[in-house]
Protein backbone atom coordinates (compact mmCIF):
# COMPACT_ATOMS: atom_id res chain seq x y z
CA UNK A 1 0.00 0.00 0.00
CA UNK A 2 1.56 3.55 -1.00
CA UNK A 3 2.14 6.19 1.65
CA UNK A 4 -0.60 8.00 0.40
CA UNK A 5 -3.25 5.50 -0.59
CA UNK A 6 -6.50 7.73 -0.69
CA UNK A 7 -8.69 7.29 2.17
CA UNK A 8 -11.76 7.42 0.13
CA UNK A 9 -13.04 4.53 -1.61
CA UNK A 10 -11.77 3.93 -6.05
CA UNK A 11 -14.12 5.01 -8.29
CA UNK A 12 -15.35 3.22 -11.41
CA UNK A 13 -12.93 4.93 -14.06
CA UNK A 14 -13.93 7.66 -16.10
CA UNK A 15 -11.75 7.03 -19.56
CA UNK A 16 -13.06 10.73 -20.27
CA UNK A 17 -11.93 12.28 -16.89
CA UNK A 18 -9.77 14.99 -18.08
CA UNK A 19 -10.74 15.02 -21.83
CA UNK A 20 -11.13 19.05 -22.30
CA UNK A 21 -13.93 18.21 -24.86
CA UNK A 22 -15.54 15.16 -23.26
CA UNK A 23 -18.39 13.39 -24.53
CA UNK A 24 -21.75 13.68 -23.12
CA UNK A 25 -22.14 11.63 -20.35
CA UNK A 26 -24.02 8.68 -20.61
CA UNK A 27 -27.64 8.26 -19.08
CA UNK A 28 -27.90 6.22 -15.68
CA UNK A 29 -30.70 4.89 -13.97
CA UNK A 30 -31.43 5.81 -10.83
CA UNK A 31 -30.56 3.59 -7.97
CA UNK A 32 -33.83 2.89 -5.06
CA UNK A 33 -31.93 1.54 -1.95
CA UNK A 34 -34.79 -0.36 0.54
CA UNK A 35 -33.61 -0.60 4.05
CA UNK A 36 -35.02 -3.63 6.42
CA UNK A 37 -33.87 -3.57 9.31
CA UNK A 38 -32.24 -7.19 9.35
CA UNK A 39 -32.30 -10.63 10.65
CA UNK A 40 -29.10 -13.59 11.31
CA UNK A 41 -27.94 -15.38 8.68
CA UNK A 42 -29.62 -19.20 10.09
CA UNK A 43 -31.55 -19.65 12.97
CA UNK A 44 -28.64 -21.14 14.79
CA UNK A 45 -27.41 -19.47 18.13
CA UNK A 46 -23.84 -18.27 16.49
CA UNK A 47 -25.42 -16.54 13.59
CA UNK A 48 -27.92 -14.81 16.20
CA UNK A 49 -25.28 -13.98 18.88
CA UNK A 50 -23.41 -12.12 15.68
CA UNK A 51 -26.34 -10.13 14.77
CA UNK A 52 -27.87 -9.23 18.10
CA UNK A 53 -24.27 -8.24 18.88
CA UNK A 54 -24.07 -5.91 15.89
CA UNK A 55 -27.91 -4.75 16.19
CA UNK A 56 -28.11 -4.13 20.44
CA UNK A 57 -24.48 -2.24 19.76
CA UNK A 58 -25.58 0.17 17.83
CA UNK A 59 -26.18 3.80 20.41
CA UNK A 60 -29.37 4.44 18.57
CA UNK A 61 -31.05 1.43 19.86
CA UNK A 62 -30.06 1.33 23.08
CA UNK A 63 -28.94 4.69 24.34
CA UNK A 64 -27.86 3.56 27.67
CA UNK A 65 -23.55 4.64 28.00
CA UNK A 66 -22.14 2.26 25.82
CA UNK A 67 -19.30 1.09 28.08
CA UNK A 68 -22.03 0.33 30.52
CA UNK A 69 -23.75 -1.48 27.97
CA UNK A 70 -21.48 -3.44 26.43
CA UNK A 71 -21.07 -5.16 29.65
CA UNK A 72 -24.18 -5.89 30.30
CA UNK A 73 -24.60 -7.08 26.58
CA UNK A 74 -21.16 -9.31 26.77
CA UNK A 75 -21.98 -10.97 30.38
CA UNK A 76 -25.73 -11.23 30.32
CA UNK A 77 -28.08 -10.67 27.01
CA UNK A 78 -25.26 -12.12 24.33
CA UNK A 79 -24.47 -15.58 26.28
CA UNK A 80 -28.25 -16.49 26.94
CA UNK A 81 -30.33 -14.80 24.74
CA UNK A 82 -29.23 -16.57 21.28
CA UNK A 83 -29.70 -19.89 22.43
CA UNK A 84 -33.13 -19.25 23.62
CA UNK A 85 -34.65 -17.38 20.36
CA UNK A 86 -32.53 -19.99 18.18
CA UNK A 87 -35.85 -22.82 18.27
CA UNK A 88 -37.77 -19.44 17.88
CA UNK A 89 -36.15 -18.43 15.07
CA UNK A 90 -36.13 -22.16 13.16
CA UNK A 91 -40.15 -22.40 13.70
CA UNK A 92 -40.72 -19.24 11.91
CA UNK A 93 -38.26 -19.78 9.34
CA UNK A 94 -39.10 -20.19 5.44
CA UNK A 95 -37.48 -22.48 2.77
CA UNK A 96 -36.07 -19.54 1.31
CA UNK A 97 -34.47 -18.19 4.40
CA UNK A 98 -35.46 -15.29 7.08
CA UNK A 99 -38.95 -14.44 6.40
CA UNK A 100 -37.89 -10.58 7.24
CA UNK A 101 -35.18 -10.79 4.50
CA UNK A 102 -37.27 -12.57 1.42
CA UNK A 103 -40.08 -10.62 2.12
CA UNK A 104 -37.92 -7.67 1.93
CA UNK A 105 -36.24 -8.58 -1.10
CA UNK A 106 -39.86 -9.72 -2.81
CA UNK A 107 -40.35 -5.86 -2.41
CA UNK A 108 -37.41 -4.57 -3.97
CA UNK A 109 -37.47 -6.62 -6.70
CA UNK A 110 -41.21 -6.10 -7.37
CA UNK A 111 -41.02 -2.23 -7.38
CA UNK A 112 -38.46 -2.74 -9.86
CA UNK A 113 -40.52 -5.03 -12.41
CA UNK A 114 -43.47 -2.85 -11.59
CA UNK A 115 -42.08 0.36 -12.62
CA UNK A 116 -40.47 -1.15 -16.00
CA UNK A 117 -44.05 -2.22 -16.81
CA UNK A 118 -44.38 1.52 -16.04
CA UNK A 119 -41.64 2.61 -18.90
CA UNK A 120 -39.46 3.79 -16.06
CA UNK A 121 -35.82 1.91 -15.44
CA UNK A 122 -34.26 2.24 -12.01
CA UNK A 123 -31.65 -0.07 -10.04
CA UNK A 124 -33.32 -1.46 -7.29
CA UNK A 125 -31.33 -2.67 -4.13
CA UNK A 126 -31.53 -3.76 -0.54
CA UNK A 127 -29.75 -3.33 1.98
CA UNK A 128 -30.00 -4.44 5.80
CA UNK A 129 -28.91 -2.12 8.43
CA UNK A 130 -27.47 -4.86 10.22
CA UNK A 131 -26.64 -8.13 9.12
CA UNK A 132 -26.60 -8.90 5.08
CA UNK A 133 -27.16 -7.87 2.84
CA UNK A 134 -25.60 -4.81 4.40
CA UNK A 135 -26.29 -1.19 3.59
CA UNK A 136 -22.63 -0.85 2.22
CA UNK A 137 -22.65 -3.57 0.04
CA UNK A 138 -26.20 -2.52 -1.67
CA UNK A 139 -24.68 1.28 -1.87
CA UNK A 140 -21.40 -0.13 -3.92
CA UNK A 141 -24.10 -2.48 -5.94
CA UNK A 142 -25.70 0.87 -7.26
CA UNK A 143 -22.07 2.68 -7.45
CA UNK A 144 -20.87 0.19 -9.55
CA UNK A 145 -23.77 0.02 -11.71
CA UNK A 146 -23.32 3.93 -12.31
CA UNK A 147 -25.74 5.51 -10.21
CA UNK A 148 -25.59 9.03 -9.90
CA UNK A 149 -29.02 8.97 -8.22
CA UNK A 150 -30.15 7.23 -5.00
CA UNK A 151 -33.45 7.15 -3.39
CA UNK A 152 -33.34 5.64 -0.09
CA UNK A 153 -36.84 3.76 1.11
CA UNK A 154 -36.16 2.85 4.49
CA UNK A 155 -39.39 -0.38 4.31
CA UNK A 156 -40.80 1.80 8.26
CA UNK A 157 -44.30 3.86 7.61
CA UNK A 158 -43.42 5.25 10.84
CA UNK A 159 -40.49 6.82 11.84
CA UNK A 160 -38.54 6.14 14.62
CA UNK A 161 -35.02 7.01 15.67
CA UNK A 162 -34.02 3.24 16.53
CA UNK A 163 -34.95 2.55 12.78
CA UNK A 164 -35.22 5.13 10.13
CA UNK A 165 -32.56 7.66 11.69
CA UNK A 166 -29.86 4.59 12.23
CA UNK A 167 -29.98 3.03 8.70
CA UNK A 168 -30.03 7.14 7.15
CA UNK A 169 -27.27 7.46 9.18
CA UNK A 170 -25.24 4.38 8.11
CA UNK A 171 -26.25 5.23 4.29
CA UNK A 172 -23.78 8.77 4.96
CA UNK A 173 -21.38 6.26 6.73
CA UNK A 174 -20.79 4.52 3.28
CA UNK A 175 -21.07 8.27 1.14
CA UNK A 176 -18.87 9.71 3.42
CA UNK A 177 -15.55 7.63 1.82
CA UNK A 178 -16.94 8.40 -1.70
CA UNK A 179 -15.27 11.15 -3.77
CA UNK A 180 -17.87 11.47 -6.49
CA UNK A 181 -20.78 11.54 -4.01
CA UNK A 182 -24.46 10.43 -5.81
CA UNK A 183 -27.84 13.02 -5.11
CA UNK A 184 -29.26 11.53 -2.39
CA UNK A 185 -33.30 11.86 -1.60
CA UNK A 186 -34.40 9.88 1.34
CA UNK A 187 -38.48 9.27 2.53
CA UNK A 188 -38.67 9.74 5.43
CA UNK A 189 -42.33 7.98 6.66
CA UNK A 190 -45.40 7.10 5.04
CA UNK A 191 -47.79 6.50 8.08
CA UNK A 192 -50.95 7.26 6.60
CA UNK A 193 -50.46 7.20 2.53
CA UNK A 194 -52.80 6.10 0.69
CA UNK A 195 -51.76 2.81 -1.71
CA UNK A 196 -50.47 1.51 2.02
CA UNK A 197 -53.32 1.87 3.74
CA UNK A 198 -55.37 0.52 0.87
CA UNK A 199 -53.69 -2.28 0.74
CA UNK A 200 -53.56 -2.98 5.01
CA UNK A 201 -58.01 -2.74 4.73
CA UNK A 202 -58.12 -4.97 1.81
CA UNK A 203 -55.74 -7.33 3.42
CA UNK A 204 -58.43 -7.03 6.58
CA UNK A 205 -61.02 -7.19 4.34
CA UNK A 206 -60.05 -10.51 2.41
CA UNK A 207 -59.49 -11.78 6.00
CA UNK A 208 -63.01 -11.08 7.06
CA UNK A 209 -64.29 -12.81 3.99
CA UNK A 210 -62.82 -15.83 5.09
CA UNK A 211 -62.93 -15.93 8.54
CA UNK A 212 -65.84 -13.47 9.21
CA UNK A 213 -65.20 -10.39 11.87
CA UNK A 214 -63.37 -10.91 15.45
CA UNK A 215 -64.93 -8.79 17.91
CA UNK A 216 -61.98 -6.56 18.36
CA UNK A 217 -59.06 -5.69 15.48
CA UNK A 218 -56.12 -5.10 17.21
CA UNK A 219 -53.16 -3.28 15.51
CA UNK A 220 -50.07 -3.88 17.50
CA UNK A 221 -47.11 -1.89 16.82
CA UNK A 222 -43.33 -2.49 17.39
CA UNK A 223 -42.66 -0.67 20.89
CA UNK A 224 -40.11 2.01 22.00
CA UNK A 225 -39.26 3.36 24.72
CA UNK A 226 -41.50 5.96 26.10
CA UNK A 227 -38.55 8.79 27.37
CA UNK A 228 -37.30 8.67 23.67
CA UNK A 229 -41.00 10.01 22.42
CA UNK A 230 -40.91 12.21 25.28
CA UNK A 231 -37.12 13.57 23.88
CA UNK A 232 -38.86 14.40 20.88
CA UNK A 233 -38.93 10.62 18.91
CA UNK A 234 -42.19 11.36 16.51
CA UNK A 235 -42.91 7.57 16.37
CA UNK A 236 -46.37 7.58 18.62
CA UNK A 237 -47.72 10.09 16.69
CA UNK A 238 -46.81 8.13 13.33
CA UNK A 239 -48.40 4.82 14.39
CA UNK A 240 -51.48 7.25 15.53
CA UNK A 241 -52.19 8.58 11.94
CA UNK A 242 -51.44 4.84 11.02
CA UNK A 243 -54.37 3.40 13.31
CA UNK A 244 -56.92 6.70 12.48
CA UNK A 245 -56.51 6.62 8.65
CA UNK A 246 -57.26 2.54 9.00
CA UNK A 247 -59.91 3.21 11.31
CA UNK A 248 -61.30 6.01 9.31
CA UNK A 249 -61.07 3.43 5.94
CA UNK A 250 -63.03 1.05 7.74
CA UNK A 251 -66.07 2.71 7.73
CA UNK A 252 -68.42 1.26 10.29
CA UNK A 253 -66.23 -1.54 11.27
CA UNK A 254 -63.47 1.22 12.25
CA UNK A 255 -64.84 0.38 15.69
CA UNK A 256 -63.36 -2.29 16.28
CA UNK A 257 -60.33 -1.15 15.74
CA UNK A 258 -57.86 -0.96 19.07
CA UNK A 259 -54.14 -0.50 19.11
CA UNK A 260 -51.27 -1.66 21.38
CA UNK A 261 -47.12 -1.75 21.24
CA UNK A 262 -45.19 -5.06 21.46
CA UNK A 263 -41.93 -6.95 21.75
CA UNK A 264 -40.95 -4.42 25.26
CA UNK A 265 -37.43 -5.10 25.86
CA UNK A 266 -35.31 -4.20 29.10
CA UNK A 267 -36.52 -2.59 32.03
CA UNK A 268 -37.80 0.82 30.90
CA UNK A 269 -41.18 1.82 30.56
CA UNK A 270 -42.36 1.34 26.47
CA UNK A 271 -44.83 2.95 25.04
CA UNK A 272 -48.50 1.72 26.27
CA UNK A 273 -50.93 -0.36 26.11
CA UNK A 274 -48.71 -3.33 25.94
CA UNK A 275 -49.78 -6.08 23.44
CA UNK A 276 -49.25 -9.38 25.63
CA UNK A 277 -51.06 -7.53 29.10
CA UNK A 278 -54.03 -6.16 26.85
CA UNK A 279 -55.15 -9.32 25.28
CA UNK A 280 -55.11 -11.30 28.70
CA UNK A 281 -56.98 -8.36 29.52
CA UNK A 282 -59.54 -9.10 27.17
CA UNK A 283 -59.22 -12.16 27.52
CA UNK A 284 -60.19 -12.05 31.04
CA UNK A 285 -63.28 -9.60 30.40
CA UNK A 286 -64.92 -11.37 28.44
CA UNK A 287 -63.55 -10.63 24.82
CA UNK A 288 -63.54 -14.40 23.24
CA UNK A 289 -62.36 -13.02 19.47
CA UNK A 290 -59.69 -10.79 18.11
CA UNK A 291 -58.19 -10.54 14.59
CA UNK A 292 -54.80 -8.96 15.01
CA UNK A 293 -52.33 -7.23 12.38
CA UNK A 294 -49.21 -5.86 12.94
CA UNK A 295 -48.99 -2.67 10.44
CA UNK A 296 -45.91 -1.19 11.42
CA UNK A 297 -43.83 -4.33 10.22
CA UNK A 298 -44.02 -4.54 6.46
CA UNK A 299 -42.25 -8.04 6.24
CA UNK A 300 -43.41 -11.01 8.39
CA UNK A 301 -40.53 -11.75 10.85
CA UNK A 302 -39.83 -13.29 14.49
CA UNK A 303 -41.77 -10.10 15.92
CA UNK A 304 -44.96 -11.11 14.28
CA UNK A 305 -44.80 -14.65 13.41
CA UNK A 306 -43.72 -15.86 16.78
CA UNK A 307 -44.80 -13.29 19.55
CA UNK A 308 -47.75 -12.20 17.71
CA UNK A 309 -49.23 -15.62 16.08
CA UNK A 310 -47.87 -18.15 18.70
CA UNK A 311 -46.61 -15.89 22.09
CA UNK A 312 -49.83 -13.88 21.79
CA UNK A 313 -52.46 -15.84 21.01
CA UNK A 314 -51.66 -18.42 23.65
CA UNK A 315 -51.22 -15.81 26.25
CA UNK A 316 -55.30 -14.77 25.16
CA UNK A 317 -55.90 -18.49 25.33
CA UNK A 318 -54.47 -19.07 28.60
CA UNK A 319 -57.19 -16.07 29.35
CA UNK A 320 -59.64 -17.74 28.42
CA UNK A 321 -60.45 -16.44 25.29
CA UNK A 322 -60.96 -18.41 21.70
CA UNK A 323 -59.70 -17.44 18.64
CA UNK A 324 -56.86 -15.03 17.85
CA UNK A 325 -56.38 -14.70 13.96
CA UNK A 326 -53.50 -13.30 12.65
CA UNK A 327 -53.54 -11.15 10.07
CA UNK A 328 -50.41 -11.64 7.73
CA UNK A 329 -47.75 -8.30 6.92
CA UNK A 330 -47.95 -7.22 3.40
CA UNK A 331 -44.85 -9.18 2.47
CA UNK A 332 -45.13 -9.67 -1.38
CA UNK A 333 -48.85 -8.26 -1.76
CA UNK A 334 -49.38 -7.31 -5.72
CA UNK A 335 -51.38 -4.62 -4.22
CA UNK A 336 -48.74 -3.42 -1.79
CA UNK A 337 -46.24 -3.54 -4.31
CA UNK A 338 -48.23 -1.13 -6.35
CA UNK A 339 -48.72 1.07 -3.93
CA UNK A 340 -44.87 0.86 -2.94
CA UNK A 341 -43.90 1.67 -6.00
CA UNK A 342 -46.32 5.09 -6.72
CA UNK A 343 -44.24 5.76 -3.47
CA UNK A 344 -41.03 5.28 -5.32
CA UNK A 345 -42.31 7.09 -8.27
CA UNK A 346 -43.57 10.16 -6.97
CA UNK A 347 -40.11 10.84 -5.52
CA UNK A 348 -38.16 9.95 -8.39
CA UNK A 349 -36.28 13.19 -10.17
CA UNK A 350 -38.02 14.56 -12.74
CA UNK A 351 -35.33 15.50 -15.17
CA UNK A 352 -32.99 13.31 -16.21
C1 LIG B 1 -40.81 -2.00 12.93
C2 LIG B 1 -40.12 -1.22 13.72
C3 LIG B 1 -39.17 -1.57 14.78
C4 LIG B 1 -38.84 -0.72 15.84
C5 LIG B 1 -39.37 0.67 16.09
C6 LIG B 1 -37.90 -1.43 16.65
C7 LIG B 1 -37.32 -0.92 17.81
C8 LIG B 1 -36.55 -1.66 18.71
N1 LIG B 1 -36.27 -3.02 18.69
C9 LIG B 1 -35.50 -3.38 19.76
C10 LIG B 1 -35.03 -4.66 20.09
C11 LIG B 1 -35.20 -5.83 19.29
N2 LIG B 1 -35.93 -5.93 18.14
C12 LIG B 1 -35.77 -7.19 17.61
C13 LIG B 1 -36.29 -7.67 16.43
C14 LIG B 1 -36.93 -6.91 15.45
N3 LIG B 1 -37.31 -5.58 15.55
C15 LIG B 1 -37.91 -5.17 14.38
C16 LIG B 1 -38.45 -3.91 14.10
C17 LIG B 1 -38.41 -2.79 14.95
N4 LIG B 1 -37.66 -2.65 16.08
C18 LIG B 1 -37.91 -6.30 13.50
C19 LIG B 1 -38.42 -6.28 12.08
C20 LIG B 1 -37.33 -7.38 14.16
C21 LIG B 1 -37.26 -8.82 13.68
C22 LIG B 1 -36.01 -9.32 13.06
C23 LIG B 1 -36.10 -10.74 12.57
O1 LIG B 1 -35.01 -11.31 12.37
O2 LIG B 1 -37.14 -11.37 12.35
C24 LIG B 1 -34.90 -7.95 18.48
C25 LIG B 1 -34.38 -9.35 18.18
C26 LIG B 1 -35.26 -10.42 18.65
C27 LIG B 1 -35.25 -10.49 20.14
O3 LIG B 1 -34.15 -10.63 20.71
O4 LIG B 1 -36.33 -10.38 20.73
C28 LIG B 1 -34.55 -7.11 19.54
C29 LIG B 1 -33.64 -7.43 20.69
C30 LIG B 1 -35.26 -2.19 20.51
C31 LIG B 1 -34.43 -2.15 21.78
C32 LIG B 1 -35.92 -1.13 19.85
C33 LIG B 1 -36.00 0.31 20.18
C34 LIG B 1 -35.29 0.99 21.01
FE1 LIG C 1 -37.10 -4.42 17.30
FE1 LIG D 1 -39.59 -9.61 20.40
Amino acid sequence: MSLFASRYLAEPADPHALAVDPPPRPASAPGVLFINLGTPDEPTPTAIRRYLAEFLSDPRVIEIPQPVWQVILRLFVLPRRPHALAPRYKDIWWEEGSPLLVASRQQAEGVQQELARRGITVHAELGMRYGNPSIASAMQALRDAGCERILVVPLYPQYAASTTATAVDKVHEYTRRRRNQPEMRFIKRFPADRGYIDALVHSIQAHWQQHGKAERLLLSFHGIPRVTVEQGDPYHRDCMETVRAIRQALGEDGARVHHAFQSRFGAQEWLQPYTEPTLREWARSGVRSVDAMCPGFLADCLETLEEIQVECRDAFIEEGGETLRYIPCLNGDPQWVRALADIVQQNLWHSP
